[in-house]
């Protein structure tokens, strides 16, 4: 009993064993010396003894020695038998713990098996469950429309001369004299609204570029009316925008759920400015681009690992932005912004897929008289209002199923065809309306209200292929 219990003890502390055994071998290593030495004093005692007897007047200091020889031999002989039962103990022991790691080896192996199997069975129902979510994702993106509007209202100060309603959390009601309308939307934001509860409904969209569709989102509105706000947010978490926050979604998406199930992503981000209709590098010195057909030809290109990249890359485009102060807004942006991001995915069995992610900051309309507008700033103001009414004009003839849509007369509807037009985007306007200003609340909720009816046909997967 008291053999198994020191075994556990020393199962229990695995290096008091080692430096036991340690000791016993060194133990072990004397013993043949120690018979050696005991056979040679066998043998000079047996001499003696013979010697003692032929000498019958031996001396007693033979004696004495014989005497101290004999106890040396029956000393030697117990030590001798110790050190043997220790070794044999020590051997047990041994034997029992080489033993019990082969048990050990064999339940690892086991285990590891099994382990394997369910990472196969887990990776098998993740992909299965991606499937499931694509495919749900899609259909819940065309079930809100071809083209997806959300309202952002900002906080407002109420105007006596027209009644502006949020009705409902998907409807909003307009009155000015004898005019009375209701509008509809995927959803409206309150005044109280943040900048998580705006990004949670737009997340849904932003996945559907990791699966292969082309997305586009497009903040309008007029101007003050808070889409850049929206869309690069200011500096603290709480007030960070779509664009930050979309990125670090795609990033996460793809290092986590995606990666588990076999893909891998590369992305990279291109930030250009139509300005007084021509297109500028914001991300290149302001470098003027050529276009061919609904792209610009050698915009630079920032590649994205990690949101240190992305930080650098919107503060770099952010100084290089056109902005003025205007008499609705001190930092008005002077030009339509598009920050894009390429997705290169490729999953182990082959497959790829190649898209965009399109995210546009509108200049905001602005009526030339309020805005007390001259010289460059005039100039500026009647180009983003040419442009915004082209697209108009777009949406409109596009909707009327007109036989022409005037997509070339501005750079901005050239631009943007392929997310309104094209068939391959899926598109997500989210307007804005500063309802302190009447007319332009009411044009831009009868714009957006316009757009949800267009059918720009179905996203299809773009595999790059
Ligand atoms: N929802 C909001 N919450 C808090 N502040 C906001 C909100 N929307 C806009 N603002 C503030 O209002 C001001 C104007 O907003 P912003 O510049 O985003 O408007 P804009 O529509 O982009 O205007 P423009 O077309 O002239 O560039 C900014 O100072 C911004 O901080």
């Amino acid at each position: 009993m008291n053999g198994v219990k020191n075994m556990q003890d020393n199962f229990r502390n695995p290096n008091d064993l080692v430096s036991q055994i340690e000791q016993l071998t060194k133990k072990t290593a004397v013993i043949p010396s120690l018979e050696h030495q005991l056979h040679a004093l066998k043998h000079r005692e047996k001499v003696f003894r013979r010697q003692s007897a032929i000498f019958q007047s031996a001396s007693s200091l033979d004696v004495s020695n014989a005497k101290t020889d004999h106890e040396t031999v029956s000393k030697l002989t117990v030590e001798l038998e110790r050190v043997r039962s220790e070794l044999e103990r020590t051997t047990e022991m041994n034997m029992a713990q080489k033993e019990e790691i082969k048990r050990q080896n064999k339940k690892i192996l086991e285990l590891s098996t099994k382990l394997q199997k369910l990472v196969a069975i887990f990776q098998e129902e993740m992909q299965k469950k991606d499937e499931l979510i694509r495919k749900l994702n899609d259909e819940v993106v065309d079930l809100h429309g071809q083209i997806r509007v959300v309202i952002r209202v900002r906080d407002f100060k109420k105007d006596p001369s027209f009644n502006f309603q949020i009705t409902s959390q998907n409807e909003v009601k307009f009155q000015q004299n004898n005019f009375s309308n209701v509008f509809a939307f995927e959803n409206v934001f309150q005044p109280g609204a943040n900048q998580p509860e705006v990004f949670d409904d737009i997340k849904e969209l932003i996945l559907c570029a990791l699966h292969g569709k082309n997305v586009s989102l497009i903040a309008y509105g007029p101007t003050s009316s808070g889409k850049t706000y929206t869309m690069r947010g200011e500096s603290g978490d709480e007030k960070k925008g779509v664009i930050p926050r979309a990125i670090q979604f795609l990033l996460e998406q793809s290092m986590k759920e995606l990666a588990v199930i076999g893909w891998t992503y590369n992305f990279d981000a291109s930030f250009i400015e139509v300005y007084n209709e021509e297109v500028f590098d914001l991300l290149d010195d302001k470098k003027k681009l050529e276009m061919k057909q609904t792209t610009t030809v050698g915009s630079k290109k920032i590649p994205i690992n990690d949101m240190a990249d992305v930080t650098d890359l919107l503060e770099l485009a952010d100084s290089q932005r056109s902005v003025a102060t205007t008499a609705c807004n001190q930092n008005s942006s002077r030009s339509h912004a598009i920050f894009q991001i390429n997705i290169d995915g490729v999953h182990k069995s082959g497959e790829t897929v190649k898209c965009c992610l399109n995210l546009v900051d509108l200049a905001g309309s602005e009526r030339a008289k309020e805005s007390g507008a001259q010289g460059k700033q005039f100039t500026e103001l009647t180009k983003i209002n040419q442009s915004l009414s082209t697209l108009k004009k777009c949406i409109r003839a596009q909707k009327t199923k007109m036989p022409h849509v005037p997509w070339r007369e501005s750079k901005l509807t050239i631009l943007l065809r392929d997310y309104l037009g094209a068939g391959s985007s899926k598109t997500m306007f989210i307007a804005h309306v500063n309802p302190s200003d009447a007319s332009e609340t009411k044009r831009t909720l009868e714009f957006t209200a316009d757009l949800r009816s267009t059918n720009i046909g179905k996203a299809t997967v773009q595999t790059g292929q």
